[in-house]
């Protein structure tokens, strides 16, 4: 009886699964795109817990697991640049769950990422991921959307930059490259190292937070960098297993962990919040400038309160919102600008010829103040962070090659009409609702539009010279760059990850150059083509992009004469 009550439900499964896909495919069709096959939509999160389990497909003989690379969101992280020249710049992911039409063509993308009409959505099975804190300003949409970003965006104000590039420049001086020990590392070690410089930045000036991260304060179980630090490399199991309500006892050792580390960091925040709300609730501190990004968003939140008139929709944010935008904020905030710097590295030990092109603007503008303090005060971020151009050329070239956000999923509320290019010519689709675009960066990135150098790692191509010989910031004109993101969606801390890339930058490469390390009886040629190809065919992506063998290829810091 049992059997056959499991037998019929199984049929009565794969029969709606085979019905809805034939439905997709016949949708699919209809657009004239390049189609790929997916058994599974990698919007499925049980599938995104289980798909390790089934790595074996991709061996398949024939091509036949070639389907599997397209069911992790992060597939254009390991794609690079391969379906594009493959499909072209438009193709439809078929499943039986939805069709998601991936695009890396200028004009779509900018059609449906600069809207400015609230017709496009993300997904709940995406938007509602990390929201185990609270709704929160990437979560929400509309109106709601509107006042988390007004609130949030706050405190992304010239004060914070000061304190992003001095902080940057501290944590990085701390890095102790003075000992012979410290001065070769893994790119395993580069990215802890960058992981914690990242997350130390975020503490002082997002939680105004001085004291040491990984000890453990009184009330505490975890410290803040472990418990976070665990969340974030489980985030996938956060997202399906938080809400599982079963006694630890009977919970595997890691959903015992996680369930102790959001609840360590639930706790971390609330004390947060509470010390600020402490002292931004006297009216004095309320008119002065805000000190840290918490302290900011409380504040603002505290004046919406204030201003807030019954009758009117709500304007500010509650707690459990307050919790969610910091908890976005960290998640946004550390591995992305970790993940940048750890790829820009290697990248300068691979092109010394640009590493010397960067140091010589960072010699020019940075060491005319190393003397003392004022490097690391509003003078020198006044004075120096604007004029290192070509290291802000050097974050939007590594960002070109490793961007930490590989595919934005949006599906529109209405039908609505997009002209895109088909293999077969030009060509209007009507997108209807529960279709999903998906933004394809890496295609974007690595598109033959960038040139015929698109693939060679050139931040150069961002610098122009004017007549008087004077170097410009400039984005090259054709393809799409989006490594923030474009519209009213955009990375609202693109500015501050500017700073603290500029910032660790100049502090290291003013005394330091970057070189490949050299494994036993290697040539300069063969080490160099051992860590390309580690850096261009090992990329994966877990809430950032991250190498598969970070262990096999390494960096030294070698003293500039
Ligand atoms: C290299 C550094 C960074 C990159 C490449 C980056 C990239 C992005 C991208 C592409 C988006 C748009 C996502 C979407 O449309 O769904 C975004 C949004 C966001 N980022 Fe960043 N980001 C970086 C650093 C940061 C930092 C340092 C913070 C915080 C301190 C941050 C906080 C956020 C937040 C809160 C959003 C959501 C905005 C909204 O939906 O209105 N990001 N970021």
């Amino acid at each position: 009886m049992i059997l056959l009550f499991i037998t019929s439900s199984l049929l009565l499964f794969v029969g709606v699964r085979i019905f809805k896909w034939v439905r997709n495919y016949l949708q699919a069709r209809s657009y004239g795109l390049p189609i790929i096959l997916l058994p599974v939509s990698f919007n499925e999160p049980l599938w995104m817990v289980f798909r390790p389990l089934f790595a074996w497909v991709e061996y398949l003989p024939f091509g036949l697991g070639n389907w599997y690379l397209y069911t992790t969101m992060g597939w254009p992280t390991e794609d690079g640049s391969r379906s594009l020249r493959r499909y072209g710049e438009n193709l439809v992911l078929c499943s039986p769950v939805d069709n998601i039409i991936a695009t890396c063509e200028p004009a779509v993308v900018q059609k449906v990422w600069t809207e400015t009409r609230d017709i496009w959505r993300m997904p709940e099975s995406q938007s509602q991921l990390f929201t185990f804190f609270g709704q929160n300003v990437s979560s929400t949409h509309g109106e709601d959307w509107k006042r988390h970003r007004k609130v949030t965006v706050q405190a992304f104000n010239e004060r914070t930059m000061v304190g992003v590039w001095s902080e940057a420049k501290r944590q990085t001086k701390a890095l102790k490259l003075t000992l012979e020990k410290e001065r070769e590392r893994s790119l395993g070690r580069v990215r802890s190292t960058f992981d914690i410089l990242a997350m130390q930045v975020l503490a002082v000036v997002a939680f105004g937070q001085e004291t040491e991260l990984t000890s453990v304060p009184k009330g505490h179980k975890m410290s803040l960098m472990e418990s976070m630090g665990f969340i974030l490399k489980h985030v996938l199991l956060t997202v399906v297993f938080n809400s599982l309500q079963a006694p630890a006892f009977l919970l595997p050792s890691v959903l015992r962990k996680l369930k102790v580390s959001v609840a360590e960091v639930r706790l971390y925040m609330e004390e947060l919040v509470l010390a600020h709300m402490k002292s931004t609730s006297k009216p004095s501190v309320l008119r002065t400038r805000p000190a840290s990004l918490i302290e900011a968003i409380v504040s603002a939140n505290e004046l919406e309160k204030r201003g807030d008139s019954s009758g009117k929709p709500r304007s500010y944010l509650t707690d459990s919102e307050l919790y969610g935008n910091i908890f976005v904020f960290n998640l946004g905030g550390y591995e992305t600008t970790a993940a940048t710097l750890t790829f820009a590295l290697p990248f300068l030990a691979l092109h010394p010829e640009i590493q010397t092109w960067i140091a010589e603007e960072i010699d020019t503008h940075a060491k005319t103040h190393a003397s003392g303090k004022d490097e690391e005060s509003d003078l020198g971020y006044n004075d120096v962070y604007p004029r290192l151009l070509r290291t802000r050329a050097l974050m939007y070239e590594t960002l070109r090659f490793a961007s930490p956000a590989p595919l934005f999923v949006k599906t529109p509320l209405v039908p609505v009409n997009i002209d895109v290019t088909t293999p077969s010519g030009p060509r209007t689709i009507s997108v209807k609702p529960g279709t999903l675009m998906g933004m394809n960066q890496y295609g974007a990135h690595l598109s033959p539009r960038w040139g015929s150098d698109a693939e060679t790692f050139n931040p150069k191509r961002f610098i122009s010279v004017d007549e008087e010989g004077e170097e410009r910031f400039q984005m090259p004109e054709g393809p799409a760059y989006t490594a923030w993101m474009i519209g009213p969606r955009m990375c609202p801390a693109r500015k501050f990850s500017q700073v603290e890339f500029a910032g660790i930058m100049a502090e290291l490469l003013k005394d330091w150059r970057v070189e490949i390390v050299r494994e036993g009886g290697e040539s300069e040629g063969e080490a160099r083509e051992r860590v390309n190809k580690v850096l261009r065919d090992e990329k994966y992506f877990n809430v950032s992009a991250h190498l598969r063998r970070p262990e096999v290829a390494g960096v030294r810091f070698v003293r500039r004469s």
